[in-house]
């Protein structure tokens, strides 16, 4: 069970106890998992569910092993503890199949246009590169990057560069993404545009994700479910459902009472944890 002690509400809401995958479909399972480097312990006894497309959100003090459940979950790395459930995979290198990253750094290929960059993923998997370019243009389209579709990395802004990357992150046809602080490196005002464009984009592609954000509004914004993980050794020291009106812009959701209320019980809680 999850730790908060606050009523049932609207915006935000204790999660009961993580239900089986089994009643809500595949999706992720932790089980009472643990890792430890040598005597440093990063996490333990960490058990959630994520439903298929669902969002979780990990927000936590530095070093409560935020970064060390996204290996986990990604495969990159194994628990010493409890059982790891991607889509049914629960070996390492079956869950590596399902997950796609997307980095903090965009990590683009500085020779290759928008559309070079974005098909990417297409090529690795053996499509030839004028088709995979065809393939992605729709997408690019879709996602307001047309205009700049023949531009190279660095004719873009920081935030289109981070548009591309989640494109070619979602291109790779990956079930499961996981975001690694994706908008860390961007000021505040395009963060905020790339929130709104974030939660418009998985609306219309929807995924399981998982993101690791130090930012609380960013967890409210993207997550459908926000864990705030005590200081390590990391545990679940906290565990919110949200319910947001799925169609408000993000200045619409920034101005509801919920919203904001429960973004000041996240913010109460990651004190505590710290
Ligand atoms: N490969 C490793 N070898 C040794 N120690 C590690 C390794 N990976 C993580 N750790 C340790 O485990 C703890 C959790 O690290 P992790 O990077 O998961 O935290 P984090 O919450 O992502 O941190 P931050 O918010 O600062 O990015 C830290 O003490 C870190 O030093």
């Amino acid at each position: 069970m999850t730790s908060s002690g606050s009523p049932d509400r609207a915006g935000g809401r204790p999660a009961p106890e993580a239900p089986a995958i089994s009643e809500l479909g595949a999706g992720i399972q932790l089980t009472d998992v643990g890792r430890a480097f040598g005597p440093t312990v990063a996490v333990q006894g960490v058990s959630l569910t994520v439903p298929q497309h669902g969002h979780l959100a990990i927000i936590g003090p530095s070093g409560c092993g935020k970064s060390t459940l996204l290996n986990l979950i990604s495969g990159l790395d194994d628990p010493d503890e409890g059982s790891i459930d991607v889509l049914g995979a629960t070996g390492s290198a079956d869950r590596l199949r399902r997950c796609a990253w997307m980095p903090q750094r965009d990590l683009l290929l500085p020779w290759r246009d928008v559309l070079g960059n974005a098909a990417l993923a297409l090529e690795n998997q053996g499509m030839r590169r004028k088709a995979a370019r065809i393939q992605v243009s729709g997408l690019v389209e879709r996602f307001g990057l047309g205009s700049f579709e023949r531009k190279l990395p660095h004719q873009l802004s920081g935030g289109m560069r981070q548009r591309v990357s989640f494109l070619r992150t979602l291109v790779a046809g990956k079930e499961v993404l996981l975001l690694d602080e994706p908008f860390g490196a961007l000021d505040s005002i395009t963060r905020a545009d790339l929130q709104q464009w974030l939660r418009s984009a998985l609306q219309s592609e929807p995924r399981t994700t998982v993101l690791v954000t130090h930012d609380v509004e960013e967890a409210l914004l993207l997550g459908s479910q926000v864990i705030v993980m005590s200081a390590r050794p990391g545990r679940v020291a906290a565990h919110y459902d949200t319910d947001f009106p799925a169609g408000a812009s993000r200045r619409e959701l920034l101005r509801l009472p919920e919203f904001t209320e429960l973004r000041d019980e996240l913010l109460a809680r990651l004190e505590e944890a710290s």
